[in-house]
């Protein structure tokens, strides 16, 4: 199986990257398509086997699956630019694009009346977060016309980069903010409880390995117990303790409502 990645960036490379090291395909069945000769270069330093080009068109040509990993302003253009090479009846689909639905991608895909008018592309949105690059990343993907043998591809193949689910198209918005930029939320936590550690009386390089190891040990307990985070909090806060008072200035100052007003906002 054949995979070709349009747009080498932080994604399309990081995704063309862990799927190099999985199960499913070999250097040499990805190709990765950029503007630039440094980007094609810093590709070729990931995996000498990867068949890298700038001409978009050609490498779409022998895909059996096709993933537009350029920003979203880009995509109507990019489809509008190999559109005449795909091949609906044998191909999938991928975008990786925030924002861009099925109705316009489908719009893009078939805005011709060209010999392909009558087939439906098969379409799925995907939508990881920046830890593909460690194959870490939780993501979330959408079909559209696509049969269930398609979508299992789909799954199996993103679960090679960390966790895949399937979501309905109408939560992809939600999926993204909890998710894609979720990541950086917790990383700006990661952040902030640093900065704390300084002020309390760590080198910064202490108090990021403590908070990194204490976030760590919070996911874990998580993962390993399945249990939910107040009965794991629970066990944290004695009567009267350090902890509930740490807890309470933070909901003082307005963390909780600050996390949900800020995946609010980006939605
Ligand atoms: N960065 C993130 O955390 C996430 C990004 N996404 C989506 O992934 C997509 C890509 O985002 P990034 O990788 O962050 O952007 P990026 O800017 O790092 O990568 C885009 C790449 O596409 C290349 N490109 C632009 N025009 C091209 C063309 N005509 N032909 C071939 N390559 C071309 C650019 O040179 C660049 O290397 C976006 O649509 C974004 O919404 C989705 C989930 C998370
Ligand atoms: O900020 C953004 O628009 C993209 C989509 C999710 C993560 N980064």
């Amino acid at each position: 199986m054949k995979i070709t990645i349009i747009g080498s960036g932080n994604m399309g490379g990081a995704i063309a990257k862990g799927l190099s090291q999985g199960s499913i395909f070999q250097a040499n069945d990805i190709t990765c398509t950029a503007q630039t000769d440094e980007t094609l270069e810093k590709m070729r330093h990931i995996n000498e086997a990867f068949n890298l080009t700038h001409d978009n068109i050609n490498a779409v040509r022998e895909a059996d699956i096709v993933v537009i990993a350029v920003k979203p302003w880009r995509v109507q253009s990019i489809i509008e630019e190999i559109r005449p090479a795909l091949q609906f009846d044998k191909q999938i689909i991928v975008s990786i694009a925030a924002g861009v639905t099925f109705e316009q991608l489908n719009g893009f895909l078939t805005k011709t009346t060209t010999s392909k008018a009558h087939v439906n592309p098969v379409i799925f949105r995907v939508m990881p977060n920046t830890a593909i690059e460690v194959k870490s990343s939780m993501t979330f993907i959408s079909a559209y016309n696509a049969s269930q043998e398609q979508i299992d591809l789909l799954i199996s193949i993103f679960n090679e980069l960390g966790n895949a689910i399937l979501i309905e198209e109408r939560l992809m918005e939600a999926g993204t903010a909890l998710a894609s930029s979720g990541i950086a939320f917790a990383l700006r936590y990661i952040r902030a409880a640093i900065e704390g550690g300084v002020e309390l009386g760590f080198y910064p390089k202490q108090a990021q390995e403590i908070v990194v190891h204490t976030v760590k040990g919070a996911i874990d307990l998580l993962l390993e117990n399945k249990s939910n985070p107040e009965a794991e909090i629970d066990k944290v806060t004695t009567p009267g303790g350090i902890t509930i008072k740490g807890l309470n200035e933070m909901e003082l100052s307005g963390f909780t409502s600050a996390v949900i007003r800020g995946l609010k906002a980006s939605r």
